[in-house]
């Protein structure tokens, strides 16, 4: 039914978890998920669906970087009618009081990405999470004492740049983070007048050198995963 996901018209839940790492998806549906299903793999990138307190939910992988993760929010929006998407993503601090394992809710993205030149010449759009959503995030965060910071973070094209150094910039401008994918997130949804909220946790930082390990990256951030199901 679509060209990357492969799976019947109703085997996605109107509301989809977005991990980059099909691996966290995997990990999402059968830690959290009841009667979870696995309704993609093509590529690997692996989608379930399942429910979480008896609501139905699907956990969905993107693949790293904005063309990618913009093929997969396409076909769930367009061919499979999803209306909720939540970004459960791994991100790079950029301000030294923002540790490993710290939860971010991205209020709205700026992004070295070029996808908006096209649609705005000469003019730059604002890419910006729903806010129900987001005030759904933060009062469920508050009543389970998660702590979270949140503002604006960077969507970037590239991971590994020249300059290392280059994230300066972006926080001496209060950018609380590094990622690859929420500006194209909110971007389409936007477009498509759905709702979309990226929730993220520190895996490294571009501050102290510090890093969590894959396995981390592929099976920890509980606290994210928490937040985004509860606000579904
Ligand atoms: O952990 P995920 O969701 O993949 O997100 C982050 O991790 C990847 C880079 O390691 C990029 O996709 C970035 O956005
Ligand atoms: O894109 C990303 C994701 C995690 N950490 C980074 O430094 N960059």
């Amino acid at each position: 039914m679509g060209t990357h996901i492969n799976a019947r018209k109703g085997d996605v839940a109107e509301t989809v978890l977005l991990p980059g790492d099909p691996l966290r998806a995997k990990w999402i549906a059968e830690t959290f998920l009841e009667d979870a299903i696995c309704y993609n793999q093509v590529r690997g990138m692996l989608g379930f669906t399942g429910h979480y307190k008896g609501k139905r939910i699907s956990v969905q992988g993107s693949g790293m970087g904005v063309p990618s993760a913009l093929i997969y929010y396409h076909e769930l929006i367009t061919n499979y009618n999803a209306k909720t998407l939540i970004r459960v993503g791994t991100a790079g601090s950029f301000q030294k009081d923002i540790g490993l394992r710290d939860v971010i809710l991205a209020m709205s993205a700026s992004t070295t990405s070029s996808i908006n030149d096209e649609r705005f010449p000469s003019a730059h759009f604002a890419p910006t999470a729903d806010f129900e959503l987001f005030q759904k995030a933060v009062e469920f965060a508050r009543s389970q004492k998660i702590p979270i910071k949140a503002g604006n973070i960077l969507t970037h094209d590239m991971y590994y740049e020249d300059d290392m150094e280059d994230y300066k910039r972006w926080a001496a401008y209060g950018v609380l983070c590094v990622e690859m994918e929420t500006a194209g997130l909110y971007t389409i949804a936007a477009r498509q007048g759905v709702k979309a909220l990226s929730v993220l946790t520190i895996s490294d930082s571009l501050v102290t050198g510090k890093v969590t390990s894959p396995e981390d990256r592929e099976q920890s951030f509980s606290d994210m995963v928490n937040i985004a199901l509860n606000i579904a």
